[in-house]
């Protein structure tokens, strides 16, 4: 059973996307970039059918697993929804998260997540309206923002993905101040060096990067970049 403690309100995480790893070695990639300072993995899983690509699904997590002690993040990419829950709960994995137009009932499958002792998220494409947060924020552990069209890895960033994180930030910090929980603001897509400051301060806690990490020759020094255009990006919002 996964440790479902809330997540940390003002830390700021960085979850280094797989797909952008060398697949011949992912064992290696990812103990390699952990202790680059990794806090999250980031596992990208694709059907040809949601999305037009394919990629991995409960046994990768499960093989991954003992390599790795950080929350293993998985984001769904695939409809239909439901029945991949148990099984990458019971790979190993951490967070679930899956996009509203893919599951016939939100409320249901976030439920469905927590109760396979997962936290449950809930993925917005760049055209999808932040109002399917509304009626289900007390199920909701981690809202991720796309910040490219899903399906891809090396996608630039969409500049519309600055004032959707605002106003996300709005919604989540007014929970937390009504209920006291914590709901994790993840942004996937694009993400850089020269441009994660913007987007911390425009409310994201928590980044994925894919290919801002993986295939460079020193991870560490990549994830101390984007920590210290992190903290810029916090004087920039303070
Ligand atoms: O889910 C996706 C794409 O669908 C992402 O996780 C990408 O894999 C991020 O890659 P970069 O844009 O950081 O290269």
């Amino acid at each position: 059973m996964t440790d479902l403690t809330p997540f940390d309100p003002h830390a700021t995480r960085i979850a280094p996307s797989i797909l952008s790893a060398d697949f011949a070695r992912l064992g290696e990639e990812v103990r390699n970039v952990v202790s680059a300072g990794a806090d999250w993995i980031h596992f990208d899983v694709m059907d040809n059918h949601y999305v037009p690509n394919l990629t991995i699904g409960p046994l990768v997590c499960e093989a991954i697993r003992p390599h790795v002690q950080v929350p293993i993040d998985v984001h769904l990419m695939v409809e239909p929804v439901d029945a991949l829950v148990p099984m990458f709960a019971k790979a190993g994995a951490n967070i679930i998260s899956f996009h509203p137009e893919a599951s016939r009932h939100v409320d249901r499958t976030l439920a469905l997540i927590r109760d396979h002792g997962c936290h449950a998220g809930l993925v917005f494409n760049p055209a999808t309206p932040l109002d399917y947060m509304d009626y289900v924020m007390d199920k909701l552990d981690v809202v991720l923002l796309m910040s490219v069209n899903p399906g891809f890895g090396g996608q630039s960033f969409l500049p519309s993905t600055l004032p959707k994180l605002r106003q996300a930030r709005a919604r989540i910090d007014k929970w937390r101040a009504e209920t006291g929980h914590t709901i994790a603001l993840e942004v996937d897509g694009g993400v850089k060096i020269d441009n994660i400051a913007e987007i911390h301060a425009a409310g994201a806690d928590t980044f994925v990067a894919g290919s801002a990490i993986f295939g460079k020759p020193d991870y560490a020094g990549v994830i101390r970049d984007l920590r210290a255009q992190i903290a810029k990006g916090a004087s920039l919002a303070a």
